[in-house]
């Protein structure tokens, strides 16, 4: 993602810039917050009910206005080496078995897991992630204080942004100790999925076939109606909507959406979808050579489907069919090589 086109609004003007979600964080102040013991709610200095949900995703977003407008030294979407370093040490100290395996950088201008230390035969385990690696629905609610029954995307796409925001521990954050900040900063920054397509990539996919426009605007619809959620979650009702969807604010969040919406899987019966660290650097191959598999216990088992030698790329099969879905979910397509 362009970070100069992150400070300013779509029709180049840098108005309602401390707008986030309809907050104007200019004249934010935490401190006016108080706790009415009486009604046992929090409340404003103008008797405004606050709801805790709103007030713990504030901090997250008031420190997001801090990080790209006021404070540019921190470049938020950096990641380098040292980062996915840290990751997979992060990551192995919580049970993972990543041993054989290693995140450099791939053909297509990302991250790809490739196989290191030997080669193995076909069947072999090439990696090992713990069940509580396996971030979904309840673990995103949990941490965010939000209720269970909160849609999947608007949960995990809030914990990106909260995970993302805990990265600097001398900022504000209610959770400075976010265990998934590694996690968020290894995310890549670059992305084309339908979140970011733009009229005239939506042209070119059109030309192609009706199904590509079908699909990218599911896409987009399944985005926007989870902005939306989460404006309806946290912002007071008299502020309009249209401030989320103009302001770059929303970017982050429109990021952070587009990552949910091309790193997550589900398993077995499960409806619900899963962020999976680690092995989500697995690009996709028609002609793979690991499959994701659960065990008993819910971890997660990268398995070898065919002998893989040392230094070769650890690919699997999403799933997914149809080139249509493949562009708008994941934003890449196996028969076109899509507008420039
Ligand atoms: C689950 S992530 C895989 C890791 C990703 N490459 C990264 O840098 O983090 C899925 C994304 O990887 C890229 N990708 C995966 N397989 C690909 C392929 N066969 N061709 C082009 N891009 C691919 C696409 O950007 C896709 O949205």
């Amino acid at each position: 993602m362009d970070q100069s086109a992150i400070s300013q609004n779509d029709d180049g003007s840098d108005e309602e810039e401390d707008y986030i979600f309809g907050v104007d964080f200019s004249k934010f102040d935490v401190s006016e917050v108080r706790f009415d013991e009486g009604d046992e709610k929090l409340v404003n200095n103008d008797s405004n009910y606050v709801s805790k949900q709103q007030l713990s995703v504030s901090f997250h977003c008031a420190k997001l206005v801090q990080y790209q407008w006021t404070d540019r030294k921190h470049n938020i979407f950096d990641t380098n080496d040292r980062d996915i370093q840290k990751l997979f040490a992060w990551a192995e100290a919580q049970g993972a078995n990543l041993a054989k395996i290693t995140c450099c950088h791939d053909a297509f201008d990302g991250n790809g897991l490739y196989l290191k230390g030997g080669s193995i035969a076909t069947g072999s385990v090439v990696a090992v992630l713990p069940r509580s690696l396996r971030i979904g629905q309840n673990h995103a609610c949990q941490k965010l204080g939000l209720k269970n029954s909160t849609p999947d995307l608007s949960a995990l796409s809030l914990l990106l942004v909260d995970a993302l925001m805990a990265d600097d521990e001398s900022e504000i954050c209610h959770s400075k100790d976010n265990e998934l900040s590694l996690y968020a900063k290894c995310l890549p920054r670059h992305f084309h999925n339908a979140v970011f397509m733009t009229d005239d990539d939506l042209e070119y996919w059109g030309r192609l076939g009706q199904k590509y426009v079908t699909n990218i605007r599911k896409v987009q619809d399944q985005a926007t109606s989870c902005m939306h959620y989460i404006q309806d979650c946290i912002l007071p009702p008299d502020v309009s909507r249209t401030v989320i969807i103009r302001n770059n604010h929303s970017l982050l969040l429109k990021w952070a959406i587009a990552m949910v919406q091309s790193r997550t899987h589900s398993f077995g019966s499960h409806k619900c979808r899963w962020l999976t660290p680690i092995f989500d650097f697995c690009n996709h191959s028609v002609d793979p050579n690991c499959r994701l598999e659960g065990d008993a216990q819910g971890n997660l088992i990268l398995r070898a489907t065919t002998s893989i030698q040392q230094g070769e790329e650890i690919t699997i099969d999403y799933q997914v069919s149809d080139d249509a879905k493949l562009v708008a979910t994941y934003g890449f397509s196996l028969l076109h090589r899509g507008p420039t």
